[in-house]
């Protein structure tokens, strides 16, 4: 019988264990069983909850996982996480850290439609991280001065421009402009240098406007979206991703996750949600905290969310983006930590660079390329002036 198991840490007495995680499983699927009629019972046993595993882990504290038969719930994400963490996550100190599917289960959700290799292809870079890059400082200012920023980006040899997920419709940059202008700029770049940039487009408005504004960013040129699924929900990034009408690779960004995966009482486990749910429902490309940068997180969390973006799958493997506060100093642990399918993606550290964007792309260009050599950072900086400024402004050896 297909279920899904739901591993949970919780504040609970030894004591009282083993009685707590049969509550749990029982309030959450059948509601009552021990003084149900034999008859009843046998009826209800397929929907039954079941307790897989009870565990102390410090005082006061156990992992329990529940396994939730699948005939209880229609198998989508909004389902599973009303039965499994509904209003179980209002019970006092509780914090979701796995959901287990079965293969069939799995087989219902659509995962990345292009993937690592489907991006790989797009950007045509193969052996090392991709390298992305944020408009910053754009909301108040024009078209003339995005596409000022855009082409600067481009010539500094990114492979994937991003709107920041706070660029919303507006008078100034509206989406029907903005993306042919941004659209123009990689024209005038990619004439320049023979190296193609992308342009993941933020995708903003009400829910039920979500698609119309999709489908004209897929007919206005854009190369991918950007997705502010925790505002919205991952079953409407899944919906999204589902549509034929939008073949565009899916950016999730992490906006508003901080709500749901931060304490380590509540919530669920950053693995879980950036890592594991993002990618079934279809994101190509997840952005979270970096272990080092200003909104930092700790190195074990990021770790568990690039797993779950990579490992072994039904699914196609989605790519890690350890995000905020990076500069080209960090290129070095970021390879380090998170390996050749991995995008490096910086704002400030680009933009911030005393040359410029462009120079602070090549800055970054140059540090992956030092990496890939095996060169340090310091040394490399012999040959390229740009590098040099970021190590001496930001730091890195
Ligand atoms: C917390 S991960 C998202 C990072 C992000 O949205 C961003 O704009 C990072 O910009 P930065 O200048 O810190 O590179
Ligand atoms: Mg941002």
């Amino acid at each position: 019988m297909s279920e899904v198991l739901a591993t949970y840490i919780l504040e609970v007495k030894q004591d009282n264990l083993e009685k707590k995680a049969e509550a749990i499983a029982i309030g959450l699927t059948v509601g009552s069983w021990t003084n149900l009629p034999a008859v009843e019972q046998e009826q209800l046993q397929r929907h039954k909850g079941r307790v897989v595993e009870t565990k102390m882990v410090a005082d006061n504290k156990a992992i329990i996982t529940v396994g939730y038969p699948a005939v209880n719930f229609s198998n989508d994400l909004p389902a599973v996480l009303t039965t499994t963490f509904g209003k179980f996550s209002l019970d006092g100190k509780v914090k979701l850290l796995d959901l287990s599917f079965s293969e069939e289960l799995k087989r219902s959700y659509p995962g990345p439609k292009f993937g690592i290799e489907g991006i790989r292809n797009l950007t045509n870079t193969y052996e090392r991280p991709l390298l992305m890059s944020i408009f910053k400082g754009v909301i108040g200012r024009d078209l003339s001065s995005l596409k000022e920023q855009m082409k600067a980006q481009a010539l500094g040899g990114i492979d994937i421009v991003k709107d920041d997920e706070i660029l919303f419709e507006n008078k100034l940059t509206p989406l029907e402009k903005r993306i042919p202008v941004c659209q123009e700029a990689l024209r005038e770049s990619y004439e320049e240098t023979g190296k193609r940039t992308l342009h993941a487009v933020n995708l903003t408005g009400k829910t039920m406007e979500l698609k119309e504004n999709a489908y004209k960013a897929v007919e206005l040129g854009a190369d991918l979206l950007l997705f502010n699924v925790f505002a919205y929900g991952l079953d409407v990034m899944q919906a999204l991703a589902e549509d034929p009408n939008i073949p565009l690779p899916i950016m999730a960004h992490p906006a508003f996750a901080g709500t749901m995966i931060s304490s380590p009482d509540y919530g669920l486990s950053p693995g879980l949600l950036l890592g594991k749910l993002a990618r079934m429902s279809g994101a190509d490309l997840v952005l979270f905290p970096s272990p080092y940068g200003s909104v930092a997180m700790a190195k074990e969390e990021t770790q568990a969310i690039a797993r779950n973006l990579i490992e072994e799958d039904q699914f196609k493997k989605a790519f890690p983006v350890p995000s905020a506060g990076i500069h080209p100093g960090l290129v070095p642990k970021l390879i380090a930590d998170f390996g050749m399918d991995s995008i490096i993606n910086a704002g400030g550290g680009i933009h911030g660079h005393p040359g410029g964007a462009s120079a602070g792309g090549k800055a970054f260009v140059q540090a992956i390329d030092a990496v890939l050599n095996n060169q340090t950072l310091v040394e490399a900086t012999v040959d390229h002036p740009e590098l040099a400024d970021a190590i001496e402004l930001w730091g890195g050896k």
